[in-house]
């Protein structure tokens, strides 16, 4: 989640630390709040005085600023959808309407709803049938000229045909009727046979018939995998998690999961909305901004052309928060380089108004103690900081970034609560310094922005989707390549007090903007659920796993396979079997027994009694069809009949073996891939 060197915040960061001087520097150090750490850096003329215009019109990456909608430019490509539909290529025609509709201004209701209209004949033609009735809905509602009306009105009722929606479709057959009587424009002939055309399937219609409808939709466009529910009864103080959860803690881990009864693999045991988060700037143009799903069919932000929605309803949610703010200032943002967990730092404030922080400021010193609830901002600012650990330089790197970002505020209009309405101009980049009147919420605000970049250092998510390649036609299996991208960062307030272990025993994948994790081992009732913090023992050695740790999240790993010191998958040897001891009082201790073993009965070197590993042979024999079983299903991309078999397998392998062996990890790996092809995915 780094930050992008060719940005234009490299320079004013490498700038600002040249011109500070020793004095400034040890001032800086012995602050020991956030409020007083930014206050006193946006206090130091090196700040004020920093004009970043210059290399904001000479920076080349993160697209054009400040880009507007732009009337030609919507003509422009208005023109080009429209000779796509000469030429019959209508999913280009789509394309080009939509990226028309994100540059037109929102005061060209009569355009934009010609758009609309336009589109909605495309997603007709691409057998898109709810989507072509939806744009039908939203051309209407703009005020499609009323002589045009009656094309809209015969498309929708030969859509709901097709839908054997009959009695919608009555309707819309009388409304085509009746529009046709202004469409004035229309060749006298035409509007005839259209009239008559129209008559003649409200008479089938009206007698009861049901024509055949044929909605093929072989493909759909847009793909939202629905949002698993999270089954049984939730924790009561952590409502994201299941019951099968508690948070512990303790001085040497600070807070970590653990399993109140036996969990079995395969069981959701969260399922999580971020508390925020943040697309990146280059999927702005194919994702929505609100929820994180491709969609080919866009709506546009009625102010600027820089982001997409899939739905009224994520446009509005985001419209009424932090989209007013960000609008205008988010292509700066992208220029500067900044990481995506800056951006989130951000995000984490224009989604709230200044009044609900200046309200909760007083109480954030106290750890709450009631329902740890997604969106309240309290429980955010307790998560990890390690603010005692940090060196001034971090300080003052992080506090140059939060200088940034409340110039960018100011530009935005929160600090008076008013949305910005017109692009950023360069005169306003001029100076880095932010009105006097702003100083106590510079002091506040800033403090909270601070305190949100050290947080999201140890606690933000990445949030991927798995790219597929299109299924061929006429088979509706969707086939992943394996790839996952990764497209958004978020924090998720519970799942961020999950630890982490190099053999962890949770797979997390997205459905939507939402997490969802599930276990992908067993789990004994008091043993710890753990989280993949990235490195993990079957593909990393200990040593890069445990400076990668150190290095990232500040923490000596001493979980098992780092203990125990597990060889990586590569090198498990498959010459011994590890059988656990089945002695009747318990044992932990592993009996190693090599494969041309002649011996039924093995003595454990622990506890002295024996193993009988026929019994556990007995039990195995099973396992090797049902994983065959498992994997064809998942060749076939029937994912979750090959999720069921892989359980049975690892439930299998569990009751007689004990990990690390290479069968044990091949069926995990596909377990996991399997779960994760039932969450967000893009078709190439
Ligand atoms: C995302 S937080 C996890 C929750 C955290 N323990 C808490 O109390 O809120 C990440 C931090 O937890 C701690 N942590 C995570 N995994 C750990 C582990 N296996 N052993 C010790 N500390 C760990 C580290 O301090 C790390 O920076």
């Amino acid at each position: 989640m780094s930050q992008n060197d060719s940005g234009f915040f490299r320079k004013f960061h490498e700038t600002i630390n040249e011109n500070i001087d020793d004095v400034t520097r040890n001032n800086f150090a012995n602050l020991e709040c956030n409020s007083k750490r930014v206050s006193y850096l946006c206090s130091l003329p090196v700040i004020k005085n920093y004009d970043i215009s210059g290399d904001v019109e000479k920076c080349q990456t993160g697209g054009n600023f400040p880009v507007k909608k732009d009337l030609e430019k919507a003509h422009q490509l208005k023109d080009e959808g429209n000779k796509a539909v000469q030429k019959g290529d209508w999913g280009k025609a789509l394309y080009w309407y939509s990226q028309s509709m994100l540059y037109m201004p929102t005061k060209e209701t009569d355009e934009l709803a010609i758009l609309f209209a336009n589109r909605s004949a495309a997603l007709n033609h691409l057998e898109q049938y709810e989507e072509t009735l939806a744009d039908i809905k939203r051309c209407l509602s703009l005020g499609y000229p009323r002589h045009l009306r009656y094309k809209v009105f015969e498309r929708k009722a030969r859509t709901l045909l097709v839908l054997k929606r009959n009695k919608e479709a009555i309707t819309a057959f009388q409304d085509t009727i009746t529009a046709l009587d202004e469409a004035n424009k229309l060749d006298k002939e035409k509007r005839h046979k259209m009239r008559t055309d129209a008559k003649l399937m409200l008479e089938i219609l009206n007698k009861g018939l049901v024509l055949a409808g044929n909605p093929k939709d072989p493909e759909p466009l847009r793909k939202v995998p629905p949002k698993p529910k999270l089954p049984g009864k939730h924790n009561t103080q952590y409502p994201a998690a299941s019951e099968a959860i508690q948070i512990d803690c303790d001085e040497e881990r600070g807070r970590f999961a653990t399993a109140t009864r036996d969990i079995e693999v395969g069981e959701i045991l969260l399922v999580e909305k971020p508390h925020s988060g943040v697309l990146l700037g280059e999927y702005a143009s194919t994702h929505c901004q609100h929820c994180f799903v491709k969609c080919p069919i866009p709506l546009p932000c009625p102010n600027c052309p820089n982001v997409i929605f899939c739905s009224e309803k994520c446009l509005d949610i985001a419209q009424k928060s932090y989209h007013a703010y960000e609008c205008h200032i988010l292509p700066l943002i992208w220029k500067s380089g900044c990481s995506i967990t800056c951006q989130i730092a951000l995000r984490m404030i224009t989604q709230n108004n200044k009044e609900y922080f200046t309200k909760i400021y007083s109480e954030l010193d106290t750890k709450p103690n009631g329902t740890y609830k997604t969106d309240d901002y309290k429980n955010i600012f307790h998560l990890v900081a390690h603010e005692n650990k940090r060196n001034k330089l971090d300080f003052l790197h992080r506090t140059q970034m939060t200088a940034f970002l409340l110039k960018l505020l100011e530009i935005s209009g929160y600090f008076d609560g008013k949305p910005r309405e017109k692009p950023v101009t360069m005169d306003e980049l001029k100076s880095m310094a932010v009105d006097e009147k702003d100083a106590e919420d510079v002091a506040l605000l800033g403090a909270l922005i601070l305190k949100n970049l050290q947080i999201l250092q140890f606690n933000a998510h990445e949030v991927f989707e798995l790219q597929c390649p299109r299924p061929k036609v006429g088979h509706n299996v969707i086939k992943h390549g394996g790839k996952s991208v990764f497209l958004a960062g978020a924090v998720f307030p519970t799942l961020a007090l999950f630890n982490h272990s190099c053999d962890p025993s949770v797979v997390r994948y997205f459905c939507g903007p939402n997490v969802i994790v599930r276990a992908v081992k067993n789990i004994k009732k008091g043993e710890e659920v753990s989280e993949n913090y990235g490195p993990i023992f079957t593909t990393v050695p200990k040593q890069k796993r445990q400076a990668q740790l150190k290095d990232q999240y500040w923490f000596d790993c001493n979980c098992i396979p780092c203990k125990e010191n597990w060889p990586t998958y590569e090198e498990m040897t498959e010459n011994y079997m590890r059988f656990k001891c089945d002695s009747d009082r318990p044992c932990p201790n592993v009996v190693a027994v090599p494969h041309d073993c002649k011996e039924f009965m093995v003595q454990c070197g622990l506890c002295q009694q024996y193993t009988n590993i026929l019994k556990g042979l007995k039990s195995l024999q099973d396992t090797e069809m049902l994983y065959r079983l498992g994997r064809a299903a998942m060749e076939e991309g029937k994912y979750g009949e090959a999720i069921k078999k892989f359980i049975e397998v690892l439930k299998l392998y569990d009751t007689t073996l004990s990990p690390p062996y290479r069968s044990y990890y091949d069926c995990a790996q596909d377990l996991r891939s399997c779960m994760l092809a039932t969450g967000n995915y893009s078709i190439l």
